[in-house]
């Protein structure tokens, strides 16, 4: 079983962070958020209340306008002094068309100089975590929505990382690949001890995947309230149906509703 740990490391530490964009949009109020190492946790809220912008931070893609923001206790940008490593995964495949699944996933190895008997191994054990080891000569276009998702995991998975940051990644896969990708995606977090943070708008795939749900409000986006699910691993389909799901669905829609309230309701203020 894996769930919230509190004893653990703090593998990220965020501290008063706040984010302005140039056009003077508030993003983010500050924030305060501490993730320890193994969680799984997911960003909920409605359309617009950062939690993109918050994710892109604690990336290193975005800079704060202020605040506080480490990884395993190093400034996001120094990660490797830690020996960890990050991976992000967007919510469009956003592959190179014209080359083959394995060349795609081999990317980030090619920019960093890794040689290539070595990139390619790490390319088919990554390929073979997310069950696409007989498309590795294949170009995107022969892949299925879902698949495609599966080979941007892969090429997130072939730098080895410890964090494992998801910006909304099954959110325009149909409702069956979804969950099959949510069910893989826990299997793969408890093989390989990843810590995740998981951007999604979906209650459901919040309670099924995470130990903790943050829920964030917007204008100005910020964090409202936080939810352990605190339920054992692993998940399986029976889990969806029971009560104990339900149960937290229904605090979680009822805390949704009243972030997405106070933002309706600020908005026409
Ligand atoms: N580059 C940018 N320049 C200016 N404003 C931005 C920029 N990116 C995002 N914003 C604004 O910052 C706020 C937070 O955006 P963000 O994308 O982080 O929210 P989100 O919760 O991820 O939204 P969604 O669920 O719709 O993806 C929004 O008001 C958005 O319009």
């Amino acid at each position: 079983m894996k769930t919230d740990q509190p004893s653990a490391p703090a593998a990220i530490e965020i501290r008063g962070v706040q984010k302005t964009y140039p056009n003077g949009t508030v993003a983010l109020q500050p924030v305060d958020l501490t993730v320890r190492e193994g969680e799984f946790v997911t960003l909920l809220g409605p359309s617009g209340c950062g939690k993109s912008t918050l994710l892109k931070m604690v990336a290193g893609l975005l800079e704060p306008t202020s605040g506080r923001l480490n990884l395993w206790g190093q400034g996001v940008n120094q990660l490797d002094k830690s020996g960890h490593r990050l991976a992000f995964v967007f919510q469009a495949p956003t592959l190179m068309p014209w080359a083959t699944v394995q060349t795609n996933v081999r990317l980030p190895l090619d920019l960093a100089g890794v040689p290539r008997a070595e990139a390619d191994a790490r390319v088919a054990d990554a390929l073979a975590l997310v069950g696409l080891s007989r498309f590795a000569k294949a170009l995107p276009r022969a892949l299925s929505g879902g698949m495609q998702m599966r080979v941007s995991i892969a090429r997130g998975l072939v730098v080895e990382p410890t964090l494992l940051l998801m910006d909304e990644p099954f959110g325009a896969l149909d409702e069956i690949t979804r969950h099959k990708l949510d069910a893989d995606l826990l299997e793969l977090w408890q093989k390989k001890n990843l810590t995740v943070v998981f951007v999604t708008h979906s209650i459901h795939e919040s309670v099924f995947l995470s130990s903790r749900v943050v829920m964030m409000a917007a204008r100005p986006g910020r964090i409202v309230e936080e939810f352990a699910i605190d339920q054992p691993y692993p998940r399986t389909p029976d889990f969806m149906v029971s009560t104990e799901f339900s149960h937290y669905a229904k605090r979680l829609q009822d805390s949704l509703l009243r972030a997405s309230r106070d933002t309706t309701e600020e908005a026409r203020a």
